[in-house]
């Protein structure tokens, strides 16, 4: 597709997925967030990785804190967003969940001073979304944070969504970083590439 066309369609479904998900109810959030949580504790990837990187829910995303506070005491290093520049954020190591600080975008992020985890070190990275595909295409946010970020990995990639944001389709870019697996209320989907 044209470059300026794609730019559009990609607007477009960015416009959309926002309107589907400021639509949720709190009460769909929650019960989603709880299954989802339950499967990513499920799983092998999750079990098996040492080094966990996650995010602090903000608006109606999935909240993964479940997922994070059952790492923590498990004993695995946690690390999460830490915000470095418009375009750029790092890895911040995180020890507990309790009175944590907002970031510029009213996201809550780790304390100062604060610990950075080399992106190379994390084993899983729970990866927040406007909205998904199935074969693993992800929109984020349209700051680019993650797409440059998950460069410097080599851990598996989970997306954590739910069906009501899992679209047949999503544009992408070459830039854009594709998924390992996705998770969902109903569904664990290998991607292809995997
Ligand atoms: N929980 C969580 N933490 C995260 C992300 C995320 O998606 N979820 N990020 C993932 O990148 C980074 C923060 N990126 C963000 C990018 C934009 C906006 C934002 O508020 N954008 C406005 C304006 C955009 C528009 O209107 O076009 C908005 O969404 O209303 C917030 C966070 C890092 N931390
Ligand atoms: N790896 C990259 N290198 C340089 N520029 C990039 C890269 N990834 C994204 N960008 C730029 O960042 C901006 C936002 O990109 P895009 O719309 O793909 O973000 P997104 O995937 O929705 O956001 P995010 O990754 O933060 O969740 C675009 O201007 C894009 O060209």
């Amino acid at each position: 597709m044209e470059t300026h066309l794609l730019t559009e369609e990609k607007r477009r479904v960015r416009r959309e997925l926002k309107e589907s998900s400021a639509g949720f109810s709190e009460r769909y959030v929650a019960e989603a967030s709880r299954a989802v949580c339950e499967r990513v504790l499920q799983s092998r990837e999750f079990q098996e990785a040492a080094v966990v990187f996650g995010y602090l829910s903000f608006r109606k995303e999935i909240s993964v804190d479940a997922v994070l506070e059952a790492a923590l005491r498990l004993g695995k290093i946690v690390a999460v967003p830490w915000i470095i520049s418009r375009t750029e954020m790092k890895a911040a190591r995180l020890v507990s969940l309790e009175n944590l600080p907002l970031d510029r975008y009213g996201i809550r992020t780790a304390p100062e001073p604060v610990e950075p985890i080399s992106p190379e070190a994390l084993e899983l990275m729970l990866v927040p979304g406007a909205g998904f595909s199935e074969t693993g295409g992800r929109m984020g946010r349209g700051a680019g944070f993650y797409d440059r970020f998950l460069e410097e990995t080599k851990g598996f990639s989970l997306g954590v969504t739910c069906d009501k944001l899992l679209w047949e389709t999503i544009p992408m870019e070459t830039h854009d970083q594709t998924m390992d697996a996705l998770v969902t209320e109903t569904k664990w989907i290998l991607c292809a590439g995997a």
